[in-house]
């Protein structure tokens, strides 16, 4: 009897794929053999990325039948038990693991998945079950259930199996080679260098603007809107390419020659004569970089301008030395004086014409500009959420020496490239809030290389204010704000790059089973990187979208798109958006106007508190990721209210002391007094409830919910209360609320909004 046992059970295993019976011929091996010992050391990163794979539940053997119970009688659990116990703490058994790629983690994982499998099961597989039946009657070995043990860890890990694919796909080593149409040119690299001021962008522009064909990358929709109006006003027809917007510089629908865009934006497919790439050093970015590296070695141009701080010269040239492609250096002097003083500015009695402030959290913003207007002065403000008309109009106004406005108060949204008319730049604080390699937020002295960009505004050549100032507000600052003007900022080590779409969708192949998030998280944490020349680029942003729209059902690539979208996840109401935009296309239904208008409080009122001010942004970010999908219709008529809602953005603006006052009347419970143009006078709406008013509250005050929203949230949760009570069927709107994303929110200002995008069309 236990012969035929025996038999049956090698009958059954070499039924079974090639990999199997190589498996338990390795297992006989180490039966009898000296071990040799596991795989050479893994590298660091590898060992912990096996906690990212997602154990995939295994099923329950599907058969009705008890097979193995008919053959061979049925097996004891306590027994079962037993074996496996032993099998799991064999030293045999842990090699064969780790030769098979499961290292400790990924073992107890596969060990825990397997008992529960064998204990749990009504009837297993008949192959497994006869050999448990020889193990107790001691007609078989323990080492025989490795290869069972091994398929279900390949069905609970199904890497274990794909690990060089997956290592081969993202393997980042030689990111020149992914542009073949640039590398079939051997371009002319011109690199403009030098300090702030000196005209770097100028000369590039020259040539830019003498060529038949040309694009400008830059790091700002601002800069690219400065460009845009400059060549069009120097008679060279250019477009404006910023999110999903093109701006025709000739007439709708006739694209010219030349092309301004934010550096994420720009066309690796389009062939020209000079491109331009301004702010080369901010390749370094942990969040941007990658779009910097992107455009340099993959835009085809003859020639390609690149302007920026001398530290990117040798990394550069390194890089370079990857493409085939030789760096031409031009060297550029500051144009003006640029002088540190050696006092503080102090109180804000003492600001002069001229001055900029420049904070780093638009609570500064605020209590700043409310001061100097209590002064008497008036202020320009420009912060990085304002939309770019918004910011363009603040800046005319300022750099117009007719007009009374002689003071601005800015974040370092001006930090880049910006000329504006400023004689004096104070540093209200010298520390701002970063984001750290592992997307945490952190308060940190400004950088060398910022500090210098932000210094740079004073003192333009051909402004007002040829001679520079810079100094600090508090006196404790200025010591070290004169140090860090003193160094030069660090050269550059390593360029960002960031996993293209086709990369991530060959993942996904692998891994069917993993989320888009963790599919970015392995991919992050097995790629191989060049680290003499680069660096992954911080995906904390793209995976806080993927977990948010993560339960939608979305094909892959868009899914991708979707989380390519520039957003401050800062912004609850944006958030909200951003998930209910992707519902509606994953359920096939048009993102109409209406949508928009509807959940967007349509029409636009003139705020009346800085926290409808901050609503109205939101708002614009939102039509901003309307066109950015680039999936919709009627974008004509977005565009068209996008530019409305930025002129009342820009009368709030204008008034934003005023807006201040409502807001701590409102909030001190008093009416709102104002007074302004196209104002509907809405009663403010009552706070709801206790049991909502603490939330509330807190939102209300930090400027993330605005009297309108709530009252609309009121209106909505009324409606619900009601629909409830009338039918059982309304249960499904309760669920907005509940995928509402968490408020990791605070007052402080965004950075440039990483408009990291490559753009796709939907497939029909
Ligand atoms: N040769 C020139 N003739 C006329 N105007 C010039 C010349 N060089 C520079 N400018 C002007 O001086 C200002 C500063 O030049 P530009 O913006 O090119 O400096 P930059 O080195 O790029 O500064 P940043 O580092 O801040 O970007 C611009 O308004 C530019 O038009
Ligand atoms: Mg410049």
């Amino acid at each position: 009897m236990q012969n035929t046992r025996r038999c049956i059970s090698l009958i059954c295993v070499t039924r079974q794929s090639p990999s199997l019976r190589a498996t338990y011929g390795a297992v006989a091996a180490a039966r009898c053999l000296h071990r040799a010992p596991p795989q050479s050391s893994r590298k660091k990163h590898e060992t912990n990325v096996s906690t990212l794979f997602k154990p995939v539940q295994v099923q329950a053997n599907v058969d009705c039948e008890d097979v193995g119970s008919e053959l061979v009688g049925k097996l004891e659990k306590s027994e079962l038990l037993k074996i496996l116990n032993k099998f799991t703490q064999r030293r045999e058994t842990k090699s064969l693991c780790s030769e098979n790629g499961l290292d400790s983690y990924l073992q107890q994982q596969a060990f825990g998945s397997f008992r529960r499998y064998c204990i749990e099961a009504e009837n297993l597989p008949v192959d497994l079950h006869i050999i448990f039946s020889d193990i107790m009657q001691g007609a078989g070995h323990i080492d025989d259930i490795f290869p069972y043990f091994l398929r279900h860890a390949k069905t609970v890990f199904p890497h274990l199996d794909c690990m060089d694919d997956l290592k081969k796909i993202s393997d980042l080593r030689q990111p020149a080679n992914w542009y073949t149409n640039a590398r079939a040119l051997t371009r002319k690299i011109v690199f403009h260098s030098g300090p702030t001021n000196s005209g770097k962008t100028y000369h590039a522009m020259e040539r830019y603007l003498s060529a038949k064909t040309g694009v400008y990358c830059g790091p700002l929709k601002l800069l690219a809107t400065e460009v845009y109006n400059k060549a069009n006003e120097r008679g060279t027809p250019c477009d404006l390419v910023t999110g999903e917007e093109r701006k025709f510089g000739i007439s709708d629908n006739s694209p010219a020659n030349h092309v301004a865009c934010t550096v994420e934006m720009t066309s690796v497919n389009t062939p020209y004569e000079v491109a331009v790439i301004d702010e080369i050093q901010q390749i370094r970015d942990p969040q941007r970089g990658w779009a910097w590296t992107r455009a340099f070695l993959g835009l085809i141009a003859d020639e390609v301008h690149v302007c920026g701080e001398a530290g990117a010269l040798e990394l550069l040239q390194k890089i370079c030395e990857t493409t085939g492609e030789t760096v031409e250096v031009r060297r550029y002097d500051r144009l003006t004086e640029l002088t540190v003083e050696d006092s503080a500015l102090g109180s804000l009695d003492n600001v002069m014409p001229g001055d900029c402030i420049v904070c780093f959290s638009k609570h500064d913003i605020y209590t700043v500009s409310r001061e100097i207007e209590a002064r008497g002065k008036e202020v320009a403000v420009i912060y990085g959420g304002l939309p770019p008309g918004t910011k363009l109009a603040q800046a005319a106004k300022f750099n117009d020496p007719a007009n009374s406005c002689k003071v601005m108060v800015a974040t370092d949204a001006i930090g880049m490239g910006l000329n504006l008319s400023i004689r004096r730049i104070i540093f209200y604080s010298l520390v701002k809030p970063t984001m750290n390699e592992r997307g945490e937020r952190e308060i940190d002295t400004i950088s060398v290389s910022s500090a210098l960009q932000i210094a740079g505004r004073a003192g333009r050549f051909r402004t007002q204010w040829e001679h520079g100032y810079v100094t600090a507000f508090k006196s404790e600052d200025l010591q070290t704000l004169q140090r860090i003007l003193a160094q030069t900022p660090d050269p550059l080590k390593q360029a960002g790059l960031h996993p293209t779409a086709d990369q991530i969708e060959l993942y996904a192949y692998h891994l069917p089973n993993s989320s888009l998030s963790n599919l970015m998280d392995i991919f992050v944490n097995l790629c191989t990187v060049d680290d003499s020349l680069y660096f992954m680029c911080n995906i904390e942003d793209f995976k806080f979208l993927a977990e948010m729209i993560q339960h939608v059902p979305l094909p892959l690539r868009a899914r991708y798109v979707f989380c390519c979208a520039p957003i401050n996840r800062k912004m609850p109401f944006v958030c909200s958006m951003f998930l209910k935009i992707a519902r509606q296309y994953s359920r096939n239904e048009p993102i109409t106007f209406e949508f928009i208008k509807s959940n967007c409080g349509w029409p636009f009122k003139l705020p009346k508190t800085i926290l409808d001010l901050v609503h109205l942004e939101s708002v614009f970010d939102v039509m901003d990721l309307y066109r950015f999908m680039d999936l919709f219709p009627e974008a004509g008529n977005v565009r068209e209210a996008q530019k409305e809602l930025d002129e009342i953005i820009q009368q709030g603006v204008f008034q934003i002391t005023r807006l201040l006052k409502n807001t701590e009347a409102s909030q001190e419970g008093e009416t709102p007094n104002y007074s302004m143009r196209r104002v509907t006078h809405v009663k403010e709406p009552r706070l709801p409830s206790a049991s909502r008013g603490r939330l509330t509250d807190r939102l209300l005050a930090q400027g993330l919910l605005t009297p309108g929203m709530l009252s609309e949230l009121r209106k909505e949760w009324d409606a619900q209360q009601v629909g409830q009570a009338a039918a059982a069927a309304a249960s499904t709107s309760s669920k907005e609320s509940q995928e509402s994303p968490t408020d990791d929110s605070d007052d402080e200002d965004s950075y440039p909004g990483s408009y990291k995008k490559t753009r796709r069309k939907r497939r029909k």
